[in-house]
């Protein structure tokens, strides 16, 4: 699998703090991985991602996106294009009068034939259930349709790599079905996918997980082997995942609830 994504001993530290957001990352993301990082408030989760795109710029070390510098300005229009970001902040986002001049003002802005402009656009509001939205007025859309609204505008730039930062935390549960069914589907065309989230229960569906502390990575692997590890959990001031939980009490206590019953 080739790297999409290097950081190579990331320091970083915000102008107006005495404390390092990132403390010595290292990480390399290889094309059609689907990665979910979590980690307490303040950890340095969207520090981390915004380095991704060249939003942010290290303090010291490395960071590269399919080996170009984020540093470097003559690269960044290239970066951006190949690491979309939606963002958790989706009002941020939205820049047309109406959803569909909204979803094609990207592909406009790079140029794109209009037939193309038609077609994608149809593609990507389709699985949103978007298309009867399409003349709507984006600042009357629910918080969940804005949402969606925004995760159309990036879909159509077809980038190679996709980082959701929070991004179903506005959702109910139909709509964050329709994103992980969306977020499966795109992983099986071998786009990688970046999800960071406050909400354990996700990890369950990536297949790499990235648990963040302070600054620092502390763990980078499986979810299933971060799951038989609860002290990792706690000690970064999380709780593992429903199902682990319950795993682990039936484990301490199954023997003697069965030895109970027989009696
Ligand atoms: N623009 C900024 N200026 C100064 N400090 C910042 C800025 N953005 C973040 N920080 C600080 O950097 C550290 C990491 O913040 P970051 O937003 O990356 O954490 P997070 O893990 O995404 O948190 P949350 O889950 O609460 O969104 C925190 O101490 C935060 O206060």
């Amino acid at each position: 699998m080739n790297p999409v994504i290097s950081l190579k001993d990331v320091w970083l530290k915000y102008n107006s703090r005495r404390e390092w957001a990132l403390r010595g990352l290292n990480i390399t993301i290889h094309q059609g991985e689907w990665i979910t990082i979590i980690g307490g408030n303040g950890s340095g989760k969207s520090t981390l991602i915004r380095l991704m795109n060249g939003l942010l710029q290290p303090s010291a070390g490395e960071v590269t996106v399919c080996g170009m510098p984020v540093g470097d300005p003559n690269h960044l229009m290239e970066i951006r294009q190949k690491v979309g970001m939606v963002f958790q902040n989706v009002e941020n986002q939205i820049v047309g009068l109406t959803v569909e001049e909204d979803t094609r003002f990207g592909l406009y802005n790079i140029g794109i034939a209009m037939d193309e402009i038609e077609n994608r656009c149809r593609d990507v509001w389709e699985p949103l259930e978007m298309t009867d939205k399409k003349n709507d007025l984006p600042h009357y859309l629910s918080g969940g349709e804005k949402q969606k609204l925004a995760i159309a505008g990036i879909l159509v730039m077809q980038p190679e790599v996709i980082i959701f930062d929070e991004s179903a935390s506005m959702l109910d549960a139909k709509c964050t079905e329709q994103m992980h069914k969306l977020m499966t589907e795109l992983h099986s065309k071998n786009c990688t996918i970046i999800q960071v989230t406050n909400d354990v229960e996700e990890i369950l569906h990536c297949s790499r997980l990235v648990i963040i502390h302070k600054g620092s990575i502390r763990f980078d692997g499986p979810p299933l082997e971060a799951t038989r590890n609860p002290s990792l959990f706690k000690q970064c001031g999380l709780l593992p995942p429903f199902s682990a939980r319950i795993r682990d009490i039936v484990a301490e206590y199954g023997k003697r609830w069965l030895d109970l019953v027989s009696m």
